[in-house]
């Protein structure tokens, strides 16, 4: 039984992983972290999500947290998610890291770090939007130059950054596909007196309202046609169901940073 131990536990995704826990074979809630001062602390972490009570209560003291745990599940920041990825190196755990909204700089800081930990990272962990990332790539290598690349999302009115992970996903497979550099062909917002779209970039736009759990298409528009493949995200377990199924395949792995494609072997 693996042990896991889930970061942010009163977030919208941590109570989804709380529920994929206890509906999955071989995964176990091993400890449930919250920042310190958080109301919750000391509540049983299974009865917040409506679940039967486990006895394991929500905690802030880290190091307690993990000792004995097996794996860090966590849908947090960049800087926390950074701060656990040390820690697991460290000690040795596996890391499933769904957080989004990362710089270029942090990007590049969790690539870096080394260690025992096996990681696995991606700002979108259903199984819908790896296969979409695959479908993406092979239109964006198929379709002339001249289909222009646009990449729409929307999300709930309470998400902190945009464009979303996946948003970021879906433009670098479109990128890949093209064999282009996406951080310099981006063009991430648009406003005023824009001039006319230049050729070869990828654009990006970005919806905010109401509970929308997490919509994303991907557009080229070519003289006269237009190809939309796009993913629809219902429930959040599917993001869940995701994270617990990547860190029980990651138990076993050799240290290092790993995707969901890894894990889906897509
Ligand atoms: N990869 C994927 O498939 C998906 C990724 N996401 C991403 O996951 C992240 C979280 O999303 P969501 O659950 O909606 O956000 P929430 O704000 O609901 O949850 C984040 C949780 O993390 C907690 N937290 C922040 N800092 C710490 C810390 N130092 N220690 C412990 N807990 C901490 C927050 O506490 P507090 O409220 O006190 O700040 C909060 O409970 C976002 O980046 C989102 O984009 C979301 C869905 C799917
Ligand atoms: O914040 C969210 O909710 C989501 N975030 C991820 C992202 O930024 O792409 C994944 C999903 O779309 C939901």
């Amino acid at each position: 039984m693996q042990k896991i131990t889930v970061l942010g536990a009163t977030g919208r995704m941590g109570q989804a992983i709380i529920h994929a826990i206890a509906q999955i074979d071989g995964a176990a809630l091993y400890s449930a972290l919250e920042r310190e001062g958080v109301d919750a602390i000391g509540k049983d972490a299974r009865a917040l999500t409506g679940l039967e009570p486990s006895g394991v209560l929500i905690t802030s003291n880290v190091d307690e947290a993990l000792d004995g745990s097996d794996a860090i599940i966590d849908f947090t920041a960049p800087q926390v998610s950074i701060d656990y990825a040390k820690k697991a190196h460290a000690l040795g755990l596996v890391h499933v890291i769904g957080t989004t909204g990362w710089t270029a700089e942090e990007d590049a800081e969790i690539a870096s770090l080394s260690g025992n930990g096996r990681l696995v990272k991606a700002g979108n962990m259903s199984l819908g939007v790896n296969l979409l990332m695959g479908l993406v790539k092979k239109a964006a290598a198929a379709l002339p130059e001249d289909f222009d690349i646009e990449v729409l999302e929307m999300h709930h009115r309470m998400k902190v950054d945009a464009p979303s992970g996946t948003a970021l996903m879906l433009g670098e497979a479109a990128a890949e596909g093209r064999e282009i550099d996406l951080a310099s062909n981006a063009v991430r917002a648009r406003d005023g007196i824009t001039g006319a779209r230049e050729p070869g970039t990828i654009g990006f736009a970005t919806l905010r309202g109401g509970t929308v759990i997490g919509d994303h298409s991907v557009v080229f528009a070519g003289s006269n046609e237009r190809i939309e493949l796009s993913h629809h995200a219902q429930d959040r377990s599917i993001f869940a169901n995701g994270a617990v199924h990547a860190s029980l395949w990651a138990q076993d792995k050799a240290p290092g940073l790993y995707s969901m494609a890894d894990v889906l072997g897509l």
